[in-house]
């Protein structure tokens, strides 16, 4: 019975691998023997979002080796995810004297670290003490593993981003193909949220979500998701506005407890899983993420990319969008346009 529940579990996990955002992802499946060997190393691995995230990359076969950071609680994470029977091998590490070894030989570092809103919160009330963790960490990731693949998910990600570019560009290091801020949830949300009212199967929805990741900034583009079900205008709004507060949505009702965790770690797998496919070759992988670009005006923005061997292979446009979309585009750029540059004076004060 139980053995049953886990093989349908894991079914669950590689389908969800291969059809993930807005876009589709390498349909070919690989066992692990011939994969390459890949190093992925999570900073905040005692979290929230971390546990949880360290388990399901634990589930990846593309992971060869998996480093657990944390500044408390990471021997114990990593004893209990260690002994999970898959591929890689597990190594947990604490405090910043051990940062170093973490990271080195990473081709992913994946970044949960930081604190999580509270009802009433902004994304952007983080930004006081999250903007100092990630300064510091993305230091260290300039000096132990310059050339890994950085997945960033601390929030406010409008300004976590744009601090760890000019980090990484102080450092003298920096690749824009190599930056990325997790938007993965937004897409998973718009996908739940538009299956619900098209009532189709959400395993076949694709809606790409562009912007930034807090309220305005974030711009699902219901006009362009697939399978079409021609929905009226009002249900598109509010759908726009569930997937815009579905944070917010999730920090209420933890009443205090958080934010998104489970959901977010579920997200954050498949964007490492995306990243790691790329670097491993595989054609096709077309995720939404927060990167450097020039799509519109602005330095960052959030649109589909397509990853490759090196990171970013191409950040793919906008497409058509409706009136409703551009009215959105337009309101969301002051917004973001202010997080991007908040995290840029901060980086360089
Ligand atoms: N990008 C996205 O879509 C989402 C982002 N988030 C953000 O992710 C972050 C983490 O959220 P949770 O896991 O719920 O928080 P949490 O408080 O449960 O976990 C954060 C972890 O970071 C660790 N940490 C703090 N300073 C650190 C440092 N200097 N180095 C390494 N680790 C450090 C803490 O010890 C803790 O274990 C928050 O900023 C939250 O807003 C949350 C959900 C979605
Ligand atoms: O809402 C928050 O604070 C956490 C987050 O970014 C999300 O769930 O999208």
């Amino acid at each position: 019975m139980k053995a049953t529940m886990l093989r349908s579990a894991g079914a669950a996990l590689k389908r969800a691998s291969r059809s993930t955002s807005s876009c589709h992802l390498g349909r070919r499946s690989y066992s692990s023997e011939s994969q390459p060997e890949r190093k992925v190393a999570i900073l905040g691995a005692a979290g929230g979002i971390g546990q949880p995230l360290s388990l399901l990359m634990k589930l990846n076969p593309l992971v060869s080796s998996l480093s657990l950071y944390d500044i408390a609680g990471t021997p114990g994470v990593a004893a209990d995810v260690s002994h999970v029977n898959t591929r890689s091998q597990v190594k947990g590490f604490v405090g910043e004297e051990q940062l170093g070894e973490a990271l080195e030989g990473s081709d992913v570092v994946i970044i949960p670290a930081g604190v999580p809103r509270k009802p009433g919160m902004t994304r952007d009330d983080l930004f006081n003490i999250n903007a100092g963790i990630v300064k510091s960490l993305c230091v260290a990731i300039s000096k132990y593993c310059p050339s890994a693949l950085v997945n960033m998910i601390s929030n406010p990600v409008n300004s976590t981003v744009p601090i760890a570019a000019e980090v990484f560009k102080k450092a003298g290091i920096y690749d824009e193909k190599r930056l990325f801020g997790v938007t993965t949830l937004d897409v998973v949300r718009a996908k739940t949220f538009y299956a619900g009212k098209a009532n189709v199967p959400v395993e076949n929805v694709n809606v790409p979500v562009v912007g930034g990741h807090a309220g305005i900034t974030i711009l699902p583009l219901f006009s362009q998701a697939t399978p079409k079900a021609n929905l009226p205008n009002d249900e598109i709004k509010a759908l726009t506005k569930r997937t815009q507060d579905g944070g917010t949505e999730v920090v209420e009702a933890k009443a205090g407890k958080g934010s998104a965790t489970l959901s977010m770690a579920y997200a954050g797998a498949l964007f490492a899983d995306a990243c790691l496919k790329g670097l491993n070759g595989v054609p096709d992988v077309v995720e939404c993420s927060f990167v450097q670009s020039t799509v519109t005006e602005l330095p960052f923005f959030a649109s589909k990319v397509r990853l490759g061997k090196n990171g970013v292979e191409e950040v793919l446009g906008l497409g058509a969008l409706s009136d409703f979309e551009k009215e959105g585009l337009e309101s969301l750029k002051p917004e973001l346009l202010a997080s991007i540059q908040k995290g840029i004076k901060f980086a360089n004060q």
